[in-house]
């Protein structure tokens, strides 16, 4: 599962080809001076855009092979100053068509987000939408996509999405940018390094045991609501095995729920409706002042009992800096509601996803079912069996491709360079792995849902930056160990046992938050019987 392509590279990122003709380099090639590997080996399939309106591309200088273009006429001195001069003027990113007078794409973006952000792409590398009169640059090209996430925060903070949610989590890992934010990653890494997931994925197993020990033959449940259930179970108890008040972990599973389900018009409209006394408006602020005052109790009882319990809080409690100095409150709290905003709901969907796509296919069901069996017999998995299960992971892999989070912003700290555009300091950038992830370049037949994608023979044709379900970079997922972590083992110990399917004639739909989540997920759950067992 480490080995997802493209997921979370943190290598040197990609440089636009020198010789200015658009694309990355091929050292050794039209580079001679260059002599880096090339890792990645996509190079070919890079910049080969759609049609991209007001938006040409300066031609190679003479002898380079990036291009395809082996056609091109060689040029003379003064063609070539004169496109000297023209790369030094930016490109300007080509608008966006559909924006409404003073609204701008707000009207799109919140209408139809799934159908609105994949088809910017069509428009070029790099372009431009509005929300009322901000300018956002979309980055649409995988490239351009590294070429943002990659150098991290020496030229980037965190974007408008998280700017919009630090007065609920406070100043955590998710919020601050730079400095600030390598400080708490460097703490915060040790609580998911692998060792621990080892005693994290036993607690996954146990709360999918336990949930599914309730299921009857043939009974009907609503998948989402119970993966996200299980989801919470698995986070809160790695998080605190101990709660002070039995209604915490309800307290922050509909803190979280307020949080995400609003997030997308939150990031949209201006500061100032928010503190307009709207229904959704006030919901939301109890929702927040019961989760908030549910963490500050199971602080305190923590600090008060004084004692290790081998989990997240315990391991936050006992940090200590390079001064020797333990975390404030201030900041545990931050950490605690940050985790759980990041490690519930996408988790929590991304294993109703995972559900649904092996129960809607036979086929698919039938491959999982016999390598769960081959592998396990009649054991419970444990953290050193998921390796073996190749084929789950690939479902896996496929699940968070098409089912993807939708946005994610940065903005820029100083102009940046981009492919050929500039993109001018304190501009807000959104990068959608689900416009990526639906870009027929890059995964043909996108909607097809194809575990092969996967096999290392396919996969290795897929560009870097194209996959990108956990981001890449300084501010990629610290918890992607432990979601997939999650997702193979809740599978594995489910179709162990059960087979759910989809009822029929029940429509799923995506709906669009930050994450994609399903509309509802009626499935109907069959016990395995022992000849289905083999
Ligand atoms: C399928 C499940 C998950 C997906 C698809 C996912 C995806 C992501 C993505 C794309 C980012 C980067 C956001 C950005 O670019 O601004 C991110 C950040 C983050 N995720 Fe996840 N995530 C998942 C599960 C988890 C879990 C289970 C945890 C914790 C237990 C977690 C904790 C975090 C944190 C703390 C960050 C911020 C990291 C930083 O800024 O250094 N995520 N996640």
């Amino acid at each position: 599962m480490d080995g997802l392509p493209g997921a979370g590279g943190t290598d040197g990122g990609p440089s636009h080809c020198a010789c200015r003709c658009g694309r990355r380099p091929r050292p050794g090639r039209c580079h001679p001076a260059d002599t880096r590997p090339s890792s990645d080996g996509d190079h070919d399939g890079h910049w080969l855009r759609r049609s991209s309106p007001g938006e040409g591309r300066p031609a190679p200088t003479p002898g380079c092979q990036c291009s395809q273009m082996t056609d091109a006429p060689v040029r003379g001195r003064s063609e070539d100053a004169a496109m000297d001069l023209a790369q030094e003027i930016s490109h300007r990113p080509p608008d966006v068509p559909g924006g409404w007078p003073l609204l701008g794409h707000i009207v799109p973006i919140l209408r139809r987000p799934l159908e609105f952000l994949p088809s910017t792409a069509a428009y070029g590398d790099v372009v431009k939408v509005r929300f009322g009169r901000l300018p956002i640059y979309v980055v649409t090209h995988p490239d351009a996509v590294r070429e943002v996430l990659v150098p991290g925060d020496l030229d980037y903070t965190r974007g408008r999405i998280f700017d919009k949610l630090e007065p609920a989590l406070g100043k955590g890992i998710a919020t601050v940018s730079g400095a600030e934010h390598r400080r708490q990653r460097r703490l915060l890494q040790p609580v998911f390094a692998r060792e621990r997931l080892i005693g994290y994925a036993a607690i996954m197993r146990t709360a999918a045991e336990q949930v599914t020990a309730s299921w009857r033959d043939g009974q009907v449940l609503a998948m989402d609501e119970v993966m996200n259930d299980l989801a919470l179970t698995a986070l809160t108890r790695s998080l605190f095995s101990f709660a002070a008040r039995p209604d915490t972990a309800e307290a922050i599973k509909e803190g979280m729920r307020s949080l995400t389900h609003g997030l997308l018009l939150r990031t949209v409209l201006p500061t100032a409706w928010e503190r307009l006394p709207t229904p959704g408006n006030l919901r939301f602020r109890r929702a927040m002042a019961t989760m908030h005052r549910a963490i500050d109790d199971l602080i305190t009882a923590y600090r008060d009992a004084g004692q290790d319990r081998g989990d997240v809080l315990s391991a936050l409690l006992t940090v200590r800096d390079e001064d020797g100095g333990g975390l404030p409150d201030e900041e545990i709290h931050a950490q605690v509601t940050t985790l759980a905003l990041t490690g519930i709901e996408a988790p929590g969907a991304a294993l109703g996803w995972v559900l649904y796509e092996i129960g809607r296919a036979p086929e698919i069901a039938g491959r999982v079912r016999a390598e769960i069996d081959g592998v396990l017999g009649d054991r419970t998995p444990t953290f050193d069996d998921l390796p073996a299960l190749g084929y789950l992971n690939r479902v896996i892999n496929e699940v968070l491709r098409l089912r993807t989070p939708l946005v994610f912003m940065r903005r820029t700290l100083r102009p940046v360079r981009v492919g050929r555009t500039t993109i001018p300091a304190g501009s807000e950038v959104i990068y959608s792995p689900y416009l990526l992830h639906h870009d027929a370049r890059w995964f043909p037949d996108p909607l097809r849902f194809d575990p092969d994608r996967w096999l290392p023979e396919n996969a290795g044709r897929i560009p870097k930056g194209a996959y990108v379900p956990f981001a890449a970079g300084a501010y990629q997922c610290i918890g992607k160990l432990f979601a997939t972590t999650e997702l193979a083992m809740a599978a594995a110990t489910i179709f162990a046992r059960w087979t759910p399917r989809p009822v029929e004639d029940a429509p799923v739909r995506e709906i669009a938050t930050a994450l994609v989540r399903p509309s509802r997920l009626p499935m109907t759950v069959h016990l395995r019987t022992r000849t289905d067992r083999g």
